[in-house]
Protein backbone atom coordinates (compact mmCIF):
# COMPACT_ATOMS: atom_id res chain seq x y z
CA UNK A 1 0.00 0.00 0.00
CA UNK A 2 1.17 3.36 -0.91
CA UNK A 3 0.62 5.67 2.26
CA UNK A 4 2.12 7.78 4.63
CA UNK A 5 6.14 7.06 5.18
CA UNK A 6 6.63 6.92 8.67
CA UNK A 7 4.62 5.57 11.78
CA UNK A 8 4.10 8.59 13.01
CA UNK A 9 2.08 8.97 16.43
CA UNK A 10 1.07 12.61 16.58
CA UNK A 11 0.80 15.70 13.98
CA UNK A 12 3.09 18.16 13.84
CA UNK A 13 1.74 21.89 14.62
CA UNK A 14 3.91 24.85 12.08
CA UNK A 15 3.53 28.27 13.85
CA UNK A 16 3.80 30.01 10.30
CA UNK A 17 5.10 33.03 12.44
CA UNK A 18 8.53 32.14 12.18
CA UNK A 19 8.21 32.92 8.62
CA UNK A 20 8.23 36.52 9.67
CA UNK A 21 12.01 36.40 10.66
CA UNK A 22 14.54 35.71 8.42
CA UNK A 23 16.38 34.14 11.82
CA UNK A 24 13.63 31.75 12.60
CA UNK A 25 12.71 30.89 8.66
CA UNK A 26 15.53 28.18 9.03
CA UNK A 27 13.41 26.25 11.86
CA UNK A 28 10.48 26.79 10.02
CA UNK A 29 11.14 24.97 7.04
CA UNK A 30 13.16 22.36 8.49
CA UNK A 31 10.01 21.65 10.73
CA UNK A 32 7.69 21.75 7.00
CA UNK A 33 9.85 19.44 5.41
CA UNK A 34 9.60 16.61 8.36
CA UNK A 35 6.15 16.94 8.15
CA UNK A 36 5.47 17.12 4.27
CA UNK A 37 8.13 14.13 3.51
CA UNK A 38 7.32 11.99 6.91
CA UNK A 39 3.52 12.44 8.07
CA UNK A 40 1.69 14.26 5.04
CA UNK A 41 -0.79 16.13 7.83
CA UNK A 42 0.43 19.15 9.92
CA UNK A 43 -1.31 21.94 11.93
CA UNK A 44 -0.82 25.27 11.29
CA UNK A 45 -0.71 28.25 13.87
CA UNK A 46 -0.35 31.85 13.22
CA UNK A 47 -1.73 31.27 9.67
CA UNK A 48 -2.90 34.96 9.21
CA UNK A 49 -6.44 34.56 8.31
CA UNK A 50 -8.36 37.00 10.56
CA UNK A 51 -10.67 35.61 13.25
CA UNK A 52 -13.63 37.16 12.33
CA UNK A 53 -13.88 35.73 9.08
CA UNK A 54 -12.96 32.41 10.96
CA UNK A 55 -15.63 32.74 13.62
CA UNK A 56 -18.39 34.23 11.45
CA UNK A 57 -18.34 30.84 9.12
CA UNK A 58 -18.35 29.24 12.15
CA UNK A 59 -21.08 30.39 14.17
CA UNK A 60 -23.43 30.40 11.44
CA UNK A 61 -23.29 26.33 10.52
CA UNK A 62 -25.47 24.95 13.33
CA UNK A 63 -28.37 27.59 12.06
CA UNK A 64 -27.47 26.60 8.20
CA UNK A 65 -28.02 22.98 8.72
CA UNK A 66 -30.71 23.69 11.26
CA UNK A 67 -32.60 25.37 8.27
CA UNK A 68 -35.97 23.41 6.93
CA UNK A 69 -35.11 20.98 4.40
CA UNK A 70 -37.06 23.05 1.48
CA UNK A 71 -34.39 25.62 2.68
CA UNK A 72 -30.82 23.54 1.52
CA UNK A 73 -33.03 21.59 -1.19
CA UNK A 74 -33.07 25.13 -2.91
CA UNK A 75 -29.35 24.57 -3.46
CA UNK A 76 -29.23 20.76 -4.22
CA UNK A 77 -26.28 19.76 -5.85
CA UNK A 78 -27.99 17.63 -7.92
CA UNK A 79 -29.41 20.61 -10.23
CA UNK A 80 -25.69 21.69 -10.52
CA UNK A 81 -23.65 20.93 -13.76
CA UNK A 82 -20.84 22.45 -11.23
CA UNK A 83 -21.40 19.85 -8.69
CA UNK A 84 -21.82 22.71 -6.39
CA UNK A 85 -24.71 22.92 -3.67
CA UNK A 86 -26.27 20.66 -1.05
CA UNK A 87 -26.31 16.97 -0.38
CA UNK A 88 -28.31 15.47 2.21
CA UNK A 89 -27.03 12.82 4.59
CA UNK A 90 -26.14 9.10 2.83
CA UNK A 91 -25.80 10.25 -0.62
CA UNK A 92 -22.28 10.03 -0.90
CA UNK A 93 -20.37 6.89 -0.73
CA UNK A 94 -16.41 6.49 0.30
CA UNK A 95 -15.20 2.72 0.62
CA UNK A 96 -18.31 1.43 -0.49
CA UNK A 97 -20.22 2.28 2.52
CA UNK A 98 -22.22 5.32 2.77
CA UNK A 99 -20.80 8.48 4.61
CA UNK A 100 -23.20 9.80 7.57
CA UNK A 101 -22.87 13.22 6.38
CA UNK A 102 -24.72 16.39 5.32
CA UNK A 103 -22.67 19.45 3.19
CA UNK A 104 -22.90 22.05 1.20
CA UNK A 105 -20.33 22.40 -1.17
CA UNK A 106 -19.20 25.84 -2.80
CA UNK A 107 -16.27 27.33 -5.08
CA UNK A 108 -14.59 30.76 -6.11
CA UNK A 109 -17.87 31.92 -8.08
CA UNK A 110 -16.94 31.86 -11.82
CA UNK A 111 -19.29 32.11 -14.71
CA UNK A 112 -20.39 29.26 -16.26
CA UNK A 113 -18.95 28.45 -20.02
CA UNK A 114 -20.82 27.76 -22.24
CA UNK A 115 -18.52 27.59 -25.46
CA UNK A 116 -19.16 24.11 -26.97
CA UNK A 117 -15.63 24.00 -28.67
CA UNK A 118 -14.20 23.60 -24.57
CA UNK A 119 -13.34 21.02 -23.60
CA UNK A 120 -16.30 18.99 -21.19
CA UNK A 121 -14.70 19.40 -17.99
CA UNK A 122 -14.99 22.96 -18.27
CA UNK A 123 -18.47 22.33 -16.85
CA UNK A 124 -16.53 22.30 -13.75
CA UNK A 125 -16.83 25.82 -13.53
CA UNK A 126 -19.84 27.73 -12.51
CA UNK A 127 -21.79 29.72 -10.26
CA UNK A 128 -22.38 28.78 -6.83
CA UNK A 129 -25.82 27.96 -5.33
CA UNK A 130 -27.51 29.51 -2.17
CA UNK A 131 -29.52 28.19 0.51
CA UNK A 132 -32.68 30.07 0.77
CA UNK A 133 -33.61 31.97 4.40
CA UNK A 134 -30.23 33.14 5.60
CA UNK A 135 -28.42 35.84 3.23
CA UNK A 136 -26.18 36.49 5.40
CA UNK A 137 -24.11 33.20 4.14
CA UNK A 138 -23.09 34.50 0.98
CA UNK A 139 -20.31 37.12 2.01
CA UNK A 140 -18.90 35.02 4.79
CA UNK A 141 -18.31 32.24 2.20
CA UNK A 142 -17.18 34.40 -0.30
CA UNK A 143 -14.86 36.15 2.87
CA UNK A 144 -13.68 33.20 3.78
CA UNK A 145 -12.68 31.55 0.11
CA UNK A 146 -10.59 35.05 -0.62
CA UNK A 147 -8.75 34.78 2.45
CA UNK A 148 -7.86 30.81 2.40
CA UNK A 149 -7.02 31.30 -1.25
CA UNK A 150 -4.52 33.89 0.17
CA UNK A 151 -3.10 31.67 3.07
CA UNK A 152 -3.20 28.20 -0.25
CA UNK A 153 -0.49 30.83 -2.11
CA UNK A 154 1.18 31.85 0.79
CA UNK A 155 1.69 28.10 2.22
CA UNK A 156 2.96 27.03 -1.32
CA UNK A 157 5.92 29.47 -1.49
CA UNK A 158 7.15 27.99 2.13
CA UNK A 159 6.59 24.30 1.20
CA UNK A 160 8.40 25.62 -2.08
CA UNK A 161 11.25 26.52 0.11
CA UNK A 162 11.27 23.41 2.45
CA UNK A 163 11.95 21.44 -0.74
CA UNK A 164 14.64 23.31 -1.65
CA UNK A 165 12.70 24.76 -4.86
CA UNK A 166 12.38 28.19 -5.95
CA UNK A 167 9.52 30.34 -4.24
CA UNK A 168 6.93 30.46 -6.85
CA UNK A 169 7.53 26.40 -8.38
CA UNK A 170 3.92 26.02 -7.46
CA UNK A 171 1.67 28.70 -8.38
CA UNK A 172 1.65 27.71 -11.65
CA UNK A 173 -0.22 24.68 -11.06
CA UNK A 174 -3.11 26.19 -9.42
CA UNK A 175 -6.73 26.81 -10.64
CA UNK A 176 -8.59 29.92 -10.59
CA UNK A 177 -11.48 27.12 -8.61
CA UNK A 178 -11.12 26.46 -5.16
CA UNK A 179 -13.49 24.30 -3.50
CA UNK A 180 -15.11 24.84 0.08
CA UNK A 181 -17.28 22.61 1.45
CA UNK A 182 -19.79 23.53 4.72
CA UNK A 183 -19.82 19.80 6.74
CA UNK A 184 -22.22 18.78 9.31
CA UNK A 185 -22.01 14.90 10.89
CA UNK A 186 -25.40 14.22 13.04
CA UNK A 187 -25.03 12.47 16.45
CA UNK A 188 -25.35 8.67 16.05
CA UNK A 189 -25.80 5.91 18.52
CA UNK A 190 -22.82 4.15 18.88
CA UNK A 191 -20.17 5.04 16.07
CA UNK A 192 -20.72 5.35 12.59
CA UNK A 193 -18.92 6.26 9.27
CA UNK A 194 -18.91 10.32 8.94
CA UNK A 195 -16.30 9.84 5.75
CA UNK A 196 -14.65 6.48 4.90
CA UNK A 197 -10.81 6.06 4.84
CA UNK A 198 -9.66 8.05 1.40
CA UNK A 199 -6.65 10.13 0.45
CA UNK A 200 -7.95 13.90 -0.98
CA UNK A 201 -8.70 13.63 -4.39
CA UNK A 202 -9.82 16.96 -5.85
CA UNK A 203 -7.30 19.64 -4.61
CA UNK A 204 -3.65 20.42 -4.82
CA UNK A 205 -3.89 21.17 -0.68
CA UNK A 206 -6.36 20.72 1.71
CA UNK A 207 -6.83 23.35 4.66
CA UNK A 208 -9.48 21.95 7.42
CA UNK A 209 -11.12 23.88 9.98
CA UNK A 210 -12.59 21.76 12.93
CA UNK A 211 -15.71 23.61 13.69
CA UNK A 212 -16.80 21.85 16.67
CA UNK A 213 -15.23 22.47 20.26
CA UNK A 214 -12.18 20.21 21.27
CA UNK A 215 -14.01 17.96 22.87
CA UNK A 216 -15.56 16.82 19.73
CA UNK A 217 -13.53 13.94 18.58
CA UNK A 218 -13.71 12.42 14.59
CA UNK A 219 -10.82 13.64 12.45
CA UNK A 220 -8.52 10.46 12.24
CA UNK A 221 -4.89 9.82 10.11
CA UNK A 222 -3.45 6.82 9.05
CA UNK A 223 0.09 6.30 9.88
CA UNK A 224 2.55 3.40 8.08
CA UNK A 225 2.14 0.49 11.16
CA UNK A 226 -1.55 0.58 9.78
CA UNK A 227 -2.64 3.12 13.20
CA UNK A 228 -4.74 5.18 13.24
CA UNK A 229 -4.21 8.62 15.25
CA UNK A 230 -6.31 10.91 16.44
CA UNK A 231 -6.21 14.82 14.92
CA UNK A 232 -7.58 16.40 18.11
CA UNK A 233 -9.58 19.74 17.66
CA UNK A 234 -6.07 22.29 18.49
CA UNK A 235 -7.94 26.01 19.06
CA UNK A 236 -5.96 28.47 16.41
CA UNK A 237 -5.41 26.56 13.92
CA UNK A 238 -5.81 25.09 10.98
CA UNK A 239 -5.14 21.10 9.26
CA UNK A 240 -3.27 21.23 6.38
CA UNK A 241 -2.90 17.41 4.32
CA UNK A 242 -1.37 17.16 0.64
CA UNK A 243 -4.05 16.21 -2.38
CA UNK A 244 -2.77 13.34 -4.59
CA UNK A 245 -1.70 15.98 -7.66
CA UNK A 246 0.53 17.45 -5.01
CA UNK A 247 1.61 13.58 -4.42
CA UNK A 248 1.82 13.19 -8.72
CA UNK A 249 4.20 16.07 -8.85
CA UNK A 250 6.49 15.55 -5.70
CA UNK A 251 6.87 12.03 -7.39
CA UNK A 252 5.55 10.56 -4.24
CA UNK A 253 7.99 12.68 -1.78
CA UNK A 254 5.32 13.94 0.02
CA UNK A 255 2.51 11.86 0.31
CA UNK A 256 -1.61 12.07 0.35
CA UNK A 257 -2.43 11.42 3.61
CA UNK A 258 -5.51 8.34 4.24
CA UNK A 259 -7.82 9.90 6.54
CA UNK A 260 -11.27 9.22 8.02
CA UNK A 261 -13.79 10.17 10.51
CA UNK A 262 -15.81 8.50 13.12
CA UNK A 263 -19.29 9.89 13.51
CA UNK A 264 -20.18 9.63 17.69
CA UNK A 265 -22.56 10.88 19.91
CA UNK A 266 -21.27 14.61 19.37
CA UNK A 267 -22.69 16.12 16.08
CA UNK A 268 -19.68 17.50 14.31
CA UNK A 269 -18.90 20.21 11.82
CA UNK A 270 -16.31 20.90 10.08
CA UNK A 271 -14.80 22.93 6.83
CA UNK A 272 -12.24 21.89 4.41
CA UNK A 273 -10.88 24.00 1.43
CA UNK A 274 -9.53 22.14 -1.13
CA UNK A 275 -6.94 24.03 -3.23
CA UNK A 276 -7.46 23.59 -7.09
CA UNK A 277 -5.17 22.55 -9.49
CA UNK A 278 -5.60 23.83 -13.42
CA UNK A 279 -8.05 21.92 -15.25
CA UNK A 280 -5.58 21.34 -17.86
CA UNK A 281 -2.62 20.02 -16.47
CA UNK A 282 -1.46 17.02 -18.37
CA UNK A 283 0.11 13.76 -17.19
CA UNK A 284 3.38 14.77 -18.98
CA UNK A 285 3.38 18.02 -17.28
CA UNK A 286 2.64 16.89 -13.87
CA UNK A 287 5.14 14.49 -13.98
CA UNK A 288 7.89 16.04 -16.21
CA UNK A 289 8.52 19.05 -14.85
CA UNK A 290 10.17 18.63 -11.67
CA UNK A 291 11.11 15.16 -11.93
CA UNK A 292 14.90 15.56 -11.54
CA UNK A 293 14.77 18.11 -8.79
CA UNK A 294 12.80 14.92 -6.81
CA UNK A 295 14.94 12.16 -8.27
CA UNK A 296 17.74 14.12 -6.53
CA UNK A 297 15.98 14.86 -3.21
CA UNK A 298 14.99 11.35 -3.04
CA UNK A 299 18.58 10.36 -3.12
CA UNK A 300 20.17 13.06 -1.39
CA UNK A 301 17.44 12.72 1.28
CA UNK A 302 18.64 9.00 1.58
CA UNK A 303 14.53 8.25 0.96
CA UNK A 304 14.05 3.90 0.13
CA UNK A 305 13.19 4.49 -4.00
CA UNK A 306 10.34 1.72 -3.99
CA UNK A 307 8.64 2.99 -1.18
CA UNK A 308 8.98 6.55 -1.64
CA UNK A 309 8.39 6.28 -5.48
CA UNK A 310 4.95 4.12 -5.53
CA UNK A 311 2.12 6.65 -6.33
CA UNK A 312 -1.29 5.76 -5.76
CA UNK A 313 -3.21 8.33 -7.82
CA UNK A 314 -6.19 7.68 -10.14
CA UNK A 315 -5.13 10.45 -12.37
CA UNK A 316 -1.80 8.50 -13.21
CA UNK A 317 -3.66 5.18 -13.52
CA UNK A 318 -6.53 6.38 -15.44
CA UNK A 319 -6.49 6.76 -19.40
CA UNK A 320 -7.73 10.49 -18.88
CA UNK A 321 -4.96 12.89 -19.96
CA UNK A 322 -5.95 15.53 -18.45
CA UNK A 323 -6.38 16.96 -14.20
CA UNK A 324 -9.39 18.31 -15.56
CA UNK A 325 -11.35 15.07 -17.08
CA UNK A 326 -9.84 12.96 -13.89
CA UNK A 327 -11.92 15.33 -11.62
CA UNK A 328 -14.36 15.51 -13.79
CA UNK A 329 -14.80 11.45 -13.82
CA UNK A 330 -14.29 11.27 -10.07
CA UNK A 331 -17.12 13.71 -9.49
CA UNK A 332 -20.04 12.17 -12.08
CA UNK A 333 -19.07 9.06 -10.51
CA UNK A 334 -19.95 10.57 -6.77
CA UNK A 335 -23.34 12.26 -8.04
CA UNK A 336 -24.13 9.85 -10.23
CA UNK A 337 -27.83 12.21 -10.55
CA UNK A 338 -25.72 15.02 -11.74
CA UNK A 339 -23.84 12.71 -14.38
CA UNK A 340 -26.97 11.48 -16.22
CA UNK A 341 -28.46 14.57 -16.06
CA UNK A 342 -25.95 16.97 -17.01
CA UNK A 343 -22.68 14.71 -18.55
CA UNK A 344 -24.54 12.25 -20.89
CA UNK A 345 -22.14 11.72 -23.60
CA UNK A 346 -19.54 10.30 -21.01
CA UNK A 347 -21.92 9.03 -18.45
CA UNK A 348 -21.54 5.47 -19.10
CA UNK A 349 -18.01 5.33 -19.73
CA UNK A 350 -16.86 7.03 -16.82
CA UNK A 351 -19.50 4.31 -14.38
CA UNK A 352 -18.18 1.47 -16.56
CA UNK A 353 -14.43 3.13 -16.10
CA UNK A 354 -13.12 1.29 -12.68
CA UNK A 355 -9.46 1.29 -13.98
O1 LIG B 1 -14.55 16.53 8.39
C1 LIG B 1 -13.34 16.39 8.44
O2 LIG B 1 -12.69 16.66 9.43
C2 LIG B 1 -12.59 15.85 7.24
C3 LIG B 1 -13.40 15.81 5.98
C4 LIG B 1 -12.64 15.21 4.84
O3 LIG B 1 -11.66 14.52 5.00
C5 LIG B 1 -13.07 15.48 3.45
O4 LIG B 1 -14.20 15.98 3.25
O5 LIG B 1 -12.28 15.21 2.52
FE1 LIG C 1 -10.52 14.35 3.20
Amino acid sequence: MSGPTSSFQEIPVIDLALADDPTSLPALLSALRIALTEVGFLYISNHKVPQQVLDSLVDILPRLFALPDSAKKAAALENSKHFLGYSGAGTEITNGQADVREQIEFATELAAISDPNEPLYEGLRGPNQWPTGLSELRPIVEDYISELTLLGERFLILVAQALELPSHTFESFLSDQHRLKLVHYPAVTGSGQGVGPHKDSSGWWTFLLQASPPSVKGLQVLNKAGDWIDVPVIPGTLVVNIGQAFEVVTHGICKATIHRVLSSGDERFSIPFFQGVRRDLTKSQALGTLEDHFSNFRRDAGLESEESKAIDSPFLRGKYDTWGESQLRTKVRSHRINGQKFYPTVYKQYIEDDM
